[in-house]
This record gives C-alpha cells, sequence and structure tokens, in this order.
C-alpha cells in the first residue's frame, strides 16, 4: 500500500514497473475476508456491448495487458456480446489503435485473441442469453468464475442485468461479478431505483461500480500518503488547513458527445462522482483496517457529515467560442447541433462544500470543474493557514499542498517525475478490472456511499433543472468564469495559478 512513497528502481524497465505496481495491486487485494481469484479455476470475462466505444477503448486494452503481464489467470476466456453484426476480426480492428503491441508481444497477443469470442445477440430476448450462457458454459465449463462487463448505454442496466440473473449465473462453484459502469441514475430517486433493483439481483459483493478516478495511480496513493507515514497527518485537520481546493480542469469541450452530456452536465459527468471521491479520501478518518468495507464505511461517514447543496453555493458557467481559436475553439458548447437550444447546462461548475464534524468543521471543500479551460490538470491543492507573527508580511506564497493527478502525477516534497520517469504506469481500469478478479471492492463504490453522493447533489440539481440559471459565459480557452475565483477568494483560498515547473505530459493518465 505504501507504493507511493517508495522510489522504484532506476533501472527498471517500463513493463516491469507496470507489473510490479499490479501485482502490488494483487498483493493488496490479499486482505483477510476477501477473496482472491484461484488462479486454477476458469474463469470468463465477459463484455457486454462489445461493439462501443468504451469496449474498444478501455476494456479490451486493459484485459489484454492484463493477459500479456499474466496478472490474470491463464485459462481465463473472453466473450463479447452485442446486437451488431460482427466478427473477432473486426472487433480486433475496431480495438487495435489502443492495443499497445510491441513485437515481441505478437505470439501473446495472438494467443490473447484466440481466447476471444463473441456472440451476437439483442439485451431483451431471453434466447439470446440463453445462446450466451451456453457459450460462457462451452468456453468456460460449468465450473467457471464469470465476470460481466456492463459496457452498454445506462438505458440498458435493467434488462441486462435481470437477464444475466435469469439465465447466465455461474452454477456450481464459480461465482459471478457485475461491473458497471457511471452515470448511476441522475439523482437521488433514479440511483435508488437502480440500486433496489441491482440489490434485487445481487448481493452487494458482487456489484462492482466503477468510478475509473478510484483506479488513478494518484487517488489510489492518497490513504497511503496520509495514514503510511507521521508527515502530514498531525496537520490534517481545522487548525492547520485553511482551506482544500479539488479542481478538473479539460481544454477541451464536448464535441461529439454533446448529446450525452447536455443531458447530464458537468456537476453530475464529473463532480458529483469523481471529485466527491477524491474529496472521501482527503477527509475521511484514518480506517481500522484496509478492507473494502472499512474504508468505504468511513468515506459514507464524511459524506453523511455533508450538507445538501443550494444554488448560493455554486458558480456556474458554460462555455461560448473563441473567434480567434483554433479548430474547435471556435465553437461554443452551444454550437454542437446536439445540445439542445438555448441549453443552460453547465460545463463549468465550481462548488463551496462543508464537512460538519470535529475535524474539518468551518473549512471550505471547494470542487471545481470545466471544459474548454485553458489547461488539463487534475489536482486537490491543502492550503495552510497563514502563519501568526508572518516574519514575510505576505510576500510568501501561502504553505500548500498539492497532489496532482493528472497529467504528470506527483506531490510537492516527493514527485514522481525522476523516480518513474518515462515508465507506463498501469491504467485505472488494468487495476480496477485486476480488482474484480481478486474480489476487492476498496476502489469501487458501495450502494449507501452513492446514495449519500447523490442525497448532498439532488437538491442542487433540481434546483438547476427547474430554474435553469443562466450559466455564466466564459470563452474557450480561458480559466474559467472570473466569479469562480472570487468565490475560491471568499472560502479562504488564495489562488495563484497552476505551477508550470513540471513539463506537462501527453501521457493519458486513466
Ligand atoms: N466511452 C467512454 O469513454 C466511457 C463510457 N462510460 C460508460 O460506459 C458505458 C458504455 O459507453 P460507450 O461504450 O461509450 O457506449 P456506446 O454508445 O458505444 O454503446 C455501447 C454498445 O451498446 C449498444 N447500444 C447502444 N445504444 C443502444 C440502444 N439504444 N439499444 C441497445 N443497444 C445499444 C451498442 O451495441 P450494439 O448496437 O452492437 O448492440 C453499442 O456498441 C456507458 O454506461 C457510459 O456511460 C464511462 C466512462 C467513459
Ligand atoms: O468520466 C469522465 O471522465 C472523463 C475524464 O477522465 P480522464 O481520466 O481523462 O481524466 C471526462 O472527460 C468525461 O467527460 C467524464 O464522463
Amino acid at each position: 500500500m505504501s507504493r507511493a512513497l517508495v522510489k522504484s528502481d532506476s533501472t527498471a524497465t517500463e513493463e516491469m514497473l507496470t507489473q510490479d505496481l499490479l501485482r502490488q495491486s494483487l498483493k493488496s487485494c490479499q486482505t483477510p475476508g476477501e477473496t482472491n481469484f484461484e488462479a486454477s479455476a476458469p474463469h470468463v470475462f465477459v463484455i457486454m456491448g462489445a461493439s462501443g466505444d468504451l469496449a474498444k477503448k478501455k476494456i479490451y486494452p486493459s484485459v489484454w495487458w492484463l493477459y500479456r503481464d499474466r496478472l490474470i489467470p491463464e485459462n481465463t476466456m473472453f466473450v463479447g456480446f452485442a446486437r451488431s453484426d460482427l466478427t473477432m476480426k473486426e472487433i480486433r480492428d475496431k480495438c487495435q489503435p489502443y492495443m499497445e503491441v510491441k513485437e515481441a508481444e505478437q505470439e501473446r497477443y495472438e494467443q490473447f485473441w484466440e481466447l476471444n469470442c463473441y456472440v451476437r445477440g439483442s439485451n431483451d430476448t431471453q434466447r439470446d442469453f440463453e445462446l450466451l450462457n451456453q457459450k460462457i458454459t462451452e468456453v468456460g465449463t460449468d465450473r467457471a468464475n464469470r465476470i460481466f462487463h456492463l459496457a452498454i448505454p445506462p438505458s440498458l442496466f435493467v434488462i441486462v442485468t435481470s437477464n444475466i440473473k435469469k439465465f447466465c449465473m455461474a452454477t456450481k462453484s464459480g461465482w459471478t461479478r457485475i461491473i458497471i459502469e457511471k452515470p448511476f441514475g441522475r439523482d437521488s430517486e433514479s440511483s435508488s431505483k437502480l440500486s433496489n433493483h441491482l440489490g434485487s439481483l445481487f448481493k452487494e459483493e458482487e456489484l462492482y461500480r466503477i468510478d475509473h478516478y478510484l483506479g488513478k495511480e494518484m487517488v489510489q496513493n492518497i490513504i497511503p500518503l496520509r495514514f503510511g507515514n507521521q508527515i502530514f497527518e498531525p496537520t490534517w485537520n481545522r487548525d492547520n488547513i485553511a482551506s482544500v481546493f479539488i479542481s478538473f480542469k479539460e481544454p477541451f469541450g464536448t464535441h461529439g458527445r454533446g448529446g450525452y452530456f447536455d443531458e447530464f452536465g458537468i456537476i453530475r459527468d464529473v463532480m458529483q462522482n469523481h471529485l466527491l471521491q477524491i474529496l472521501c479520501l482527503v477527509a475521511m478518518e484514518k480506517p481500522c483496517s484496509t478492507a473494502a468495507d472499512d474504508i468505504r464505511d468511513e468515506k459514507v461517514k464524511v459524506l453523511k457529515s455533508m450538507d445538501e447543496l443550494m444554488l448560493d453555493d455554486v458558480v456556474l458557467g458554460q462555455y461560448v467560442g473563441d473567434p480567434e481559436g483554433e479548430g474547435d475553439a471556435k465553437d461554443g458548447y452551444l454550437d454542437d447541433p446536439t445540445v439542445s437550444q438555448g441549453s443552460a447546462t453547465p460545463t463549468y461548475a465550481l462548488a463551496v462544500t462543508k464537512i460538519n464534524n470535529e475535524r474539518w468543521d468551518g473549512v471550505p471543500f471547494i470542487l471545481g470543474c470545466g471544459k474548454a479551460v485553458d489547461e488539463r490538470t487534475v489536482e486537490v491543492r491543502i492550503q495552510h493557514r497563514d502563519v501568526d507573527g508572518d516574519l514575510f508580511h505576505g510576500q510568501t506564497k501561502r504553505n500548500e499542498l498539492v497532489i496532482r493527478i493528472q497529467p504528470d502525477r506527483a506531490i510537492y516534497y516527493e514527485t514522481y517525475g525522476t523516480s518513474y520517469k518515462g515508465a507506463k504506469l498501469p491504467l485505472a481500469y488494468e487495476r480496477l478490472i485486476l480488482d474484480v478478479f481478486c474480489g476487492s471492492q476498496m476502489h469501487f463504490v458501495r450502494s449507501d456511499e452513492l446514495a449519500e453522493a447523490w442525497r448532498v447533489f439532488t437538491p442542487l440539481l433540481h434546483k438547476i433543472q427547474n430554474e435553469k440559471p443562466k450559466p455564466i459565459p466564459y470563452k474557450y480557452g480561458s480559466r474559467g468564469p472570473e466569479e469562480a475565483y472570487k468565490k475560491l477568494a471568499e472560502n479562504d483560498f488564495k489562488y495563484s495559478g497552476s505551477d508550470k515547473w513540471s513539463k506537462p505530459s501527453h501521457e493519458v493518465c486513466m
């Protein structure tokens, strides 16, 4: 668990490092009381929606890397399922640009595809699920453990999970695990309906709700950083910390995804899940162990200590085109033909939240996220209170601990740039899918966590939906609405911009 702070051998090759990290991840799954995979048992990994975007960009590549590095059982078989009339060759071709295969891996890569097959079927047809079940049994025997990754639109979650339950569950000694992608509903009511439906079919231990931010290296390292050493914890409280800012910035707009985005908006897309999960890890108390439920219990306590958000707590923005910008930057959010005319959906949001407990009373935890802004960064900035009797009369920068999650990974004082230079770290999906094989739910969202997260945001989301407050326009590529920076200042956060000391890498940190 404390790998964050351990420098790796500088001679380690990229591949070794990736494998090492995942092996550590494997080891860390082996918490007493949790199931590890039995390497000898057959496993079948089923990709529902195998013809889709997520499947080709994230799921097939991740399972290939896990197979390549021998991190999942050798006798794992992969079955794709979707309505499209596709051959395995066509699926392979779609995935090809994302698979990153080296010359020396070619033979293993061929073996990987030989373990794959595809079943064409409809999501609501009993017969097709019976055929899927037959195929799973044929390739994996009737003893196989089964993982179903639901890479399908949320509108299909109910019917597909019902059909899996009726026709495709593991029999005999095998287990079944279901991976679900966000969005998990759009407010408290719809999320609770989905949770009730899933709860009526599966035990919580069988459900793996993915928030891919929980698979990111630096997010996984917040717990070891806080609780694995003596440096930070003694000052990690309201006596020493003035404010915390968790921010997500992307330099591109929603072009091409406008249809989806317009229905959800930036709060549901990023803030209510990714940023809130990070907040929980930063704010939680020390869990009594690293077992998944002990950690999730602490996260739930943080959420329960938070008030519901009001309109006054937020600044909302929407990007407009920059006539002097290049390419997509010329277009504003509303220029996307898939966005409804005059839409008030925010593409930028800043929210001031409070955690009403002994450790954090009065400390603003500010969440900020924006599309089409000036840079690609995700970071946590923890600002310490100003010192009494300041020798430098405010001339120095406020003491700030930065945990940078993207694009490069860094903790000021402890830099990843040197120790992991040039190394390819395992991607979030790779880690998370491996966790599912291991039965480790530490980095997945539990249903009560989800319910609390929606409780905090639902009144605000309904207010926005009903009153349609006009979001503040900000220019594509700018730093976002100035009102957001005023709000930061009002909440004891002294913004000094992102540090440019670390060269932004183009490495994708997913
Ligand atoms: N794409 C991404 O980067 C990310 C996606 N997600 C989540 O992952 C899930 C899948 O996303 P993504 O792959 O982009 O989705 P897609 O739109 O690509 O859909 C996946 C597959 O589902 C089937 N499908 C799509 N629409 C329908 C429909 N109306 N009725 C029946 N089948 C349909 C299609 O297969 P066929 O027609 O062959 O049956 C399609 O290939 C979603 O829950 C999404 O929110 C989460 C994070 C990132
Ligand atoms: O879930 C989502 O995340 C991506 C950002 O993910 P990252 O790993 O590239 O930082 C975001 O672009 C997308 O809108 C959202 O749905």
